[in-house]
C-alpha cells in the first residue's frame, strides 16, 4: 500500500485549447501537495486499456508498450502551458460506454492504487465520470466476489472521489460560465469571419459560415454578436415560422440596399428549423442564391476552431480550476459527492456534479421536445440577452416608431483615456441601441476636450458600421479631465444641444472627469442629467469593476509577444524580463505571468525589495545550473520606482553572467492596439446595453444620478459616482480592492522550476 494519496488525471471527448494549462496545474498544485499524480493516456479508453496501450497507436494493445497510465512528474509538465491540444491524449472510447468496459478501467485503477480523478472533458464525459463513480462500489464489489483483488484492497477503495472540468470548446456545460476551450475558439471563429468580411464585401458577396456545436449555439451566437454579423443559427432558437427564409432574405436584402457590401450568415453545426429538420449551410446558401440572388460562398471551419494555442483567459481558466480541482481531492470524504469545478462570475465555483449533468441534459431534452423558450432559459439571462441585442444589432435599419420608447431623449456619448480595444464596439452597440428604441446618440470627437470645443454631430445607424470589430477609438479620445472655466463651456454645450445624458466610455481619466461635473452639480444645473461611465481601460485599474473593457485584449497581446520571446531563448540560457503596462495596476503582470508561467511578477501593489531580488537570482542561477533553459521576469512598469526594470536587468546581468544571459523586452503600446478580443467586442456590447437601459431610465427622473459601471461576481452593478473617491487609492491610479490579487501565490506555486521540498 501507498503512503501517498493517488491522483489520476485525464483529458477526454473532443481536445479542446486549455487541456494541458489544466493537466499542469492539477500535476504542479497536486505534487506541491505531496500527492503522487498519474496521467491516464487516450481519455477513457486509455483506462479500459490500462498498462498495455501502445502510444503510437493507441488503439491497438501491445504487450511491451508503455503503459496508458503513468507516474508525471514536475518536469513533465514543463513547456506545455501554451501548447493546444493535450499531451495526455484523448479520446471517444465506446469501450467506456459498456459496463465490461468500465469494469476493467476499475481493475486498472485498482493495479495502480488511484484513489481519485480528475476528469477533464466535456458534458459526454463528465456524463461519463458521473456513471462510473456511482457504480463504483458494486463493480469493487464484483471484482472482490470474482476473487481478483483481496479484501483489504476493496476495503481501501471503497469509494473513487470524482472532480470533473469542463472542457469543450461547445461552453455547454452547466455549472461553469465558460468551458475551457470555449474562448480560444471564439478567437479562431473571429479572426476567420473577420477575415472572410474583408473578401466578401470586396466582392459584394454573402458567405454562410458553419461553426462548430452540434447540439449547442454558443459560439455562433457569440460569434456572431463578436463579428457583427448579419444573421445567425442556433439549436436552440430555431427560426420562427413557416416562411423563416423569406424573413431572413428580406433581412439580409434590406443591409444590401443600405449599402452594406459584405453579408455574413454563420449557422451552428447543430442548426435546425422548428420541426427539428437540420438546417444545412448548403440549404442556406441555396436560399440566397435563389431568393436573392447572391453569389453565395460556404465556408465550414470545422476543426480550425479547436487548435492552435490556448488563449490568455483559457490558460489562466485551466490553472485555476486545476488548481481547485486538487483541493477538492484533498477535502473530499467518501460522503463527498463528486463535484464540478467552474468558473460563475469570475470566481472558482463548486457544484455537484451530478446536478450540473442533469442540467446540462436538460438543455438537449428541450431541444429534443421542441420547448425553445426552455432550452433559451436554460442557457442562463446572458445567453438569452445576447440573442436579443444581436437581433436588434443585425438589423439593417432601427425600428419602426411603433417600437420607439414615448419620450425620445438626447444622449451624447464620447470616449475618455488611453484608447482601449473594445471602445468602437461598445459606441456602436449604444448607438445602435439607442436609436433603435427612437433616441438621438450625439457623438463627441476626442472626449473631453470634444466636449468643451463642442465637437460633437449626431451618429447614425449606418456612422457606426464596422465599428463591432475595429480597435482604437473611431470618436477620438483625450485624457483631457475638466476643470475652471472648461464647466461653463460643457454647461453651455449640454444646453446648446439639448443633451439629456452622458455616456462615457473610458478609463482613469473618463471616471475623474465624471467626478468633476458630478461635483459641480449644484452651480451647474446643466450637469443635472445622468452621466455613466463605462470602464474601458487595458490596465484594468477601474473601481468596482472585475474586468474592463481592452484589458483581455491587451492580455492576449502581452502573451502572445512573451511566448515568441521565451521561443527565441530556448537554448540560449537566457532570462528575459518583459516590462508590460498597467500604470501602477498589477493587472496585466499578474495575468500575463500566470499564462506564460513566469516564475517571478514584479507589481507594484506587493513592491520590489532587495531581498526579494536576491532571492530570485539565487533560484535563477540554481535554476540554470540544473538544465533550466529559458527563465522569464514580468515587471509592471511602475513596480518600483528605484528597482525599476532597466535596474532589474543589469543587476541580473551582473551577478548571473557565469551562468544566464538577461534580455530586456519592452512591450510598450502593441499592448493596447490591435482588434478587440471576442470577449471584449461581447462585454463591450453587452455593457453598452445595460448601461443605455440605466441611462434612459435614470433619464426620466427629476433628479437623475450619475453613476459608473462595474461587476461584482459577474454581475453588473452601477455605483454612484461619489463613490470614487471612497473606493480608490487615488496616489496609485487603482482600486482600493482588487479581487485578481489572490491568483498571484498560484501562479507562485505553479511556475517554479522544481516542486517545493516537502516538509
Ligand atoms: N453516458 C455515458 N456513459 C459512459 N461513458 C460516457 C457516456 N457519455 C460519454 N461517455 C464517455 O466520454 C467520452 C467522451 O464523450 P463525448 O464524445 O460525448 O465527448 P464530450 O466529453 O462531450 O466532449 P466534447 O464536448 O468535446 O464532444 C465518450 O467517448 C465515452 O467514453
Ligand atoms: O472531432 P470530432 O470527434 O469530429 O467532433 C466534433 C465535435 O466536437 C466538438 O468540437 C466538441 O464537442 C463539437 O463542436 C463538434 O461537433
Amino acid at each position: 500500500m501507498h503512503q501517498k494519496k493517488r491522483l489520476g488525471v485525464l483529458t477526454s471527448g473532443g481536445d479542446s485549447p486549455g487541456m494541458n494549462a489544466a493537466v499542469r496545474s492539477v500535476v504542479r498544485s497536486a505534487i506541491a501537495q505531496g500527492i503522487d499524480v498519474f496521467a491516464i493516456y487516450e481519455g477513457y479508453q486509455g483506462m479500459v486499456e490500462g498498462g498495455q496501450c501502445d502510444l503510437e497507436n493507441p488503439r491497438r494493445v501491445a504487450p511491451n508498450a508503455e503503459a496508458c497510465i503513468r507516474q508525471l512528474h514536475w518536469y513533465d509538465v514543463a513547456g506545455i502551458l501554451h501548447k493546444g491540444g493535450t499531451i495526455i491524449g484523448t479520446a471517444r472510447s465506446a469501450q467506456f460506454r459498456t459496463r465490461e468496459g468500465r469494469l476493467q478501467a476499475v481493475r486498472n485503477l485498482l493495479a495502480n492504487d488511484i484513489d481519485g480523478l480528475v476528469a477533464i472533458g466535456g458534458d459526454g464525459s463528465l456524463t461519463g465520470a458521473h456513471l462510473f463513480r456511482s457504480e463504483w462500489p458494486e463493480l469493487v464489489k464484483e471484482l472482490l466476489e470474482r476473487g481478483e483483488i483481496d479484501a483489504e484492497v476493496a476495503e481501501r477503495h471503497r469509494h473513487l472521489t470524482i472532480v470533473g472540468l469542463a472542457a469543450s470548446i461547445d461552453n455547454d456545460m452547466y455549472g461553469s460560465d465558460m468551458t475551457i476551450g470555449t474562448d480560444t475558439a471564439l478567437h479562431r471563429l473571429t479572426e476567420a469571419v473577420d477575415s472572410i468580411s474583408s473578401t466578401a464585401a470586396s466582392h459584394q458577396r454573402t458567405f454562410v459560415v458553419e461553426v462548430m456545436g452540434r447540439h449547442c449555439g454558443y459560439l455562433a451566437l457569440m460569434g456572431a454578436l463578436a463579428t457583427g454579423a448579419d444573421w445567425v443559427l442556433i439549436p436552440e432558437c430555431p427560426p420562427e415560422g413557416d416562411c423563416w427564409e423569406e424573413k431572413m432574405c428580406q433581412v439580409l436584402q434590406a443591409g444590401r440596399e443600405s449599402g452594406r457590401r459584405d453579408t455574413i450568415v454563420i449557422v451552428a453545426e447543430g442548426a435546425k428549423d422548428r420541426l427539428g429538420n437540420p438546417i444545412s449551410c448548403e440549404y442556406v446558401r441555396q436560399v440566397l442564391e435563389e431568393k436573392l440572388g447572391e453569389d453565395a460562398r460556404v465556408t465550414i471551419l470545422g476543426h480550425v476552431q479547436r487548435g492552435g494555442s490556448p488563449t490568455a483567459f483559457d490558460r489562466n481558466l485551466s490553472t485555476l480550476l486545476g488548481h481547485a480541482a486538487v483541493q477538492a481531492f484533498q477535502t473530499a470524504t467518501p460522503e463527498t459527492e463528486s463535484v464540478l469545478i467552474g468558473m460563475r462570475g469570475n470566481r472558482v465555483y463548486q457544484a455537484p456534479l451530478m446536478h450540473c449533468v442533469e442540467q446540462t441534459h436538460a438543455v438537449s431534452q428541450a431541444i429534443a421536445d421542441g420547448d425553445y423558450a426552455k432550452a433559451m432559459d436554460l442557457r442562463g439571462e446572458n445567453f438569452k440577452n445576447a440573442y436579443q441585442i444581436l437581433h436588434t444589432l443585425m438589423q439593417a435599419q432601427p425600428s419602426t416608431p411603433a417600437h420607439h420608447d414615448l419620450k425620445p431623449l438626447r444622449f451624447a456619448i464620447l470616449n475618455c483615456g488611453a484608447t482601449a480595444p473594445g471602445m468602437n464596439t461598445a459606441v456602436r452597440a449604444a448607438v445602435r441601441l439607442a436609436i433603435d428604441k427612437g433616441h438621438t446618440m450625439l457623438g463627441v470627437e476626442h472626449g473631453f476636450r470634444g466636449l468643451i470645443e463642442g465637437h460633437i454631430k449626431e451618429l447614425n445607424w449606418l456612422s457606426v458600421r464596422g465599428w463591432a470589430t475595429t480597435g482604437g477609438s473611431e470618436l477620438g479620445t483625450s485624457r483631457k479631465i475638466p476643470h475652471n472655466k472648461d464647466f461653463y463651456a460643457i454647461a453651455r454645450q449640454i444646453e446648446r444641444y439639448d443633451i439629456n445624458g452622458l455616456l462615457i466610455i473610458g478609463g482613469w481619466s473618463g471616471y475623474q472627469a465624471a467626478y468633476q461635473l458630478y461635483s459641480q452639480c449644484e452651480t451647474f444645473p446643466a450637469f443635472n442629467i445622468p452621466i455613466l461611465c463605462i470602464p474601458a481601460s487595458i490596465n484594468n485599474n477601474l473601481p468596482g469593476c472585475e474586468l474592463s473593457i481592452g484589458a483581455d485584449t491587451a492580455l492576449n497581446n502581452i502573451i502572445e509577444a512573451v511566448d515568441k520571446i521565451k521561443q527565441s531563448a530556448v537554448a540560449s540560457n537566457r532570462c528575459f524580463l518583459v516590462k508590460v503596462m498597467g500604470r501602477y495596476c498589477g493587472y496585466l503582470a499578474v495575468m500575463s505571468g500566470l499564462a506564460t508561467g513566469a516564475e517571478r511578477v514584479y507589481i507594484n501593489e506587493e513592491g520590489v525589495a532587495l531581498t526579494d531580488l536576491q532571492q530570485d537570482l539565487s533560484t535563477l542561477i540554481a535554476g540554470f545550473k540544473q538544465g533550466k533553459r529559458v527563465g522569464l521576469i514580468i515587471c509592471n512598469e511602475n513596480a518600483h520606482p528605484v528597482y525599476d526594470s532597466d535596474f532589474i536587468c543589469d543587476l541580473f546581468a551582473e551577478e548571473g553572467k557565469d551562468v544566464f544571459q538577461v534580455r530586456e523586452a519592452i512591450l510598450g503600446h502593441l499592448q493596447q492596439g490591435g482588434d478587440p478580443t471576442p470577449f471584449d467586442r461581447i462585454q463591450a456590447t453587452r455593457f453598452s446595453a445595460i448601461g443605455l437601459d440605466f441611462l434612459i431610465e435614470q433619464a426620466k427622473r427629476p433628479s437623475p444620478t450619475g453613476a459608473f459601471m462595474g461587476t461584482e461576481a459577474g454581475n453588473v452593478r452601477f455605483i454612484d459616482l461619489g463613490m470614487i473617491p471612497r473606493m480608490v487609492d487615488k496616489e496609485h491610479q487603482r482600486p482600493k480592492e482588487q479581487w485578481w490579487m489572490e491568483t498571484a501565490a498560484i501562479g507562485k506555486i505553479l511556475a517554479h522550476t522544481a516542486p517545493p521540498t516537502q516538509g
